[in-house]
C-alpha cells in the first residue's frame, strides 16, 4: 500500500538536538525515518520526554530538525503553502487561545480560515460532546476545551490530522466513541492520522500501525496485526543463537523480546513464545 500512494508525512533520517542552557545537549529524535500514505491510523506510544511531541512538531514546522529531511504533504515543513496548510489539522496537547470568546465566536473565527468547513460535521460533533455554543471558553472544562479543539482541526476534514494525546482529558465514555468515529471519519475522508496517546488500549482498538519511540529512536513501525504476531517475548535456553534476521528488541536475563518478522522460530532452545498485548510489549521493552 505505502507504495502506491505518495506520502502524505515522510521522515527520512531527522535528527533533531536540544541545547540546554549550560551547553550539554539532549538528542530528543535520532535517525528517524517514518512513511504515512492515506488511509493509515498511526498510533505514537513512547514514554514521557521519548520525542512524540517532538517528532510532532517537526512534522508542522514548529520545530527545525538538525538533520535529515521532513516531507509533510509533500512540502518542507517550515515553508508550508497557505493550500497545504488548509489541508493539514493539528491539536497540541495544550489548546488553546480564543480566550474571551463564546464557544459560537470561536467556531465562526475559526471557520473563516478553512473554505472546505463541514458544517454538518461540526454540529454533529458538538451535539456528541454537548458542548453549550453560548458557552465562554475561559469556563469551559479542559476536557470541554479539548472536545472543541478536536472540532476546530477535523471539521474541514484535513489530510494529514496530528494530534498529540487528544483524548488524556475526555472521559471513558466519549472517548471511547469519538476514538472510532474519528478514525471512521479519517479512512472515509482518505487522510492520514498520526496521534500520540499512553493509552495502549485505544491505539490498539483504532490503530492501523503503531509506531513505538524510545529516546528519540523509532524502535518499531509496524501494522497493529503484525505487530502481535511478530514481536513475542520468547525464553530461551543458555547459550541459544537466534537467526540474525531476528531484531532483538530487549534481553532480560533469560527473557528475550524480538521482532521475528516472517521467521518461524521452531528452536531447540526456544523454551516459550509468548505473544504479547501492546502494554506488555511496552513494559518488557523498557525493562
Ligand atoms: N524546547 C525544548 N527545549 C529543550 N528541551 C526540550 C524542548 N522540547 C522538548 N525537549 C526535550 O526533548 C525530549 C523529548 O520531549 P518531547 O516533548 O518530544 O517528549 P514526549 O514524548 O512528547 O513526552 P510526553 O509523553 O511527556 O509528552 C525531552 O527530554 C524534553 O525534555
Amino acid at each position: 500500500m505505502d507504495q502506491e500512494f505518495p506520502p502524505i508525512l515522510e521522515f527520512s533520517k531527522v535528527n533533531k538536538v536540544f541545547r540546554g542552557k549550560n551547553g550539554v545537549e539532549k538528542p530528543a529524535l535520532k535517525d528517524l525515518s517514518l512513511r504515512l500514505s492515506a488511509g493509515m491510523v498511526v498510533g505514537l506510544l513512547g514514554q514521557n520526554g521519548a520525542g512524540k511531541s517532538t517528532l510532532m512538531r517537526c512534522a508542522l514546522g514548529i520545530l527545525s530538525p538538525d538533520s535529515g529531511d521532513i516531507r509533510t504533504l509533500g512540502e518542507t515543513p517550515e515553508q508550508l503553502s497557505s493550500a497545504a496548510k488548509e489541508r493539514l489539522g493539528y491539536v497540541p496537547q495544550q489548546p488553546f487561545g480564543y480566550e474571551g470568546f463564546t464557544v459560537e465566536r470561536a467556531l465562526d473565527l475559526h471557520r473563516s480560515f478553512y473554505p472546505h468547513w463541514d458544517m454538518q460535521l461540526e454540529q454533529d460533533w458538538l451535539t456528541r460532546f454537548e458542548l453549550d455554543v453560548s458557552q465562554q471558553i475561559q469556563r469551559l472544562s479542559v476536557g470541554q476545551r479539548q472536545s472543541l479543539a478536536l472540532i476546530m482541526a477535523m471539521a474541514y476534514r484535513p489530510e494529514l490530522l496530528i494530534l498529540d494525546e487528544p483524548v488524556a482529558s475526555l472521559d471513558p465514555i466519549v472517548r471511547r466513541k469519538f476514538m472510532v468515529d474519528l478514525f471512521d471519519l479519517a479512512l472515509e475522508s482518505g487522510s492520514a492520522v498520526l496521534f500520540s496517546s499512553h493509552i495502549t488500549s485505544d491505539l490498539e482498538r483504532v490503530a492501523s500501525h503503531v509506531a513505538l519511540i524510545k529516546q528519540g529512536e523509532l524502535v518499531l513501525f509496524k501494522e497493529i496485526d503484525a505487530l502481535r504476531e511478530e514481536v513475542c517475548l520468547l525464553k530461551l535456553a543458555a547459550g541459544t543463537e537466534l537467526p540474525e534476521q531476528v531484531r532483538i528488541l530487549s534481553r532480560d536475563g533469560d527473557s528475550v523480546l524480538v521482532d521475528r518478522g516472517d521467521i518461524e522460530l521452531n528452536l531447540p532452545g526456544v523454551l516459550r513464545s509468548e505473544a504479547l498485548n501492546l502494554e506488555q510489549l511496552f513494559v518488557e521493552l523498557h525493562k
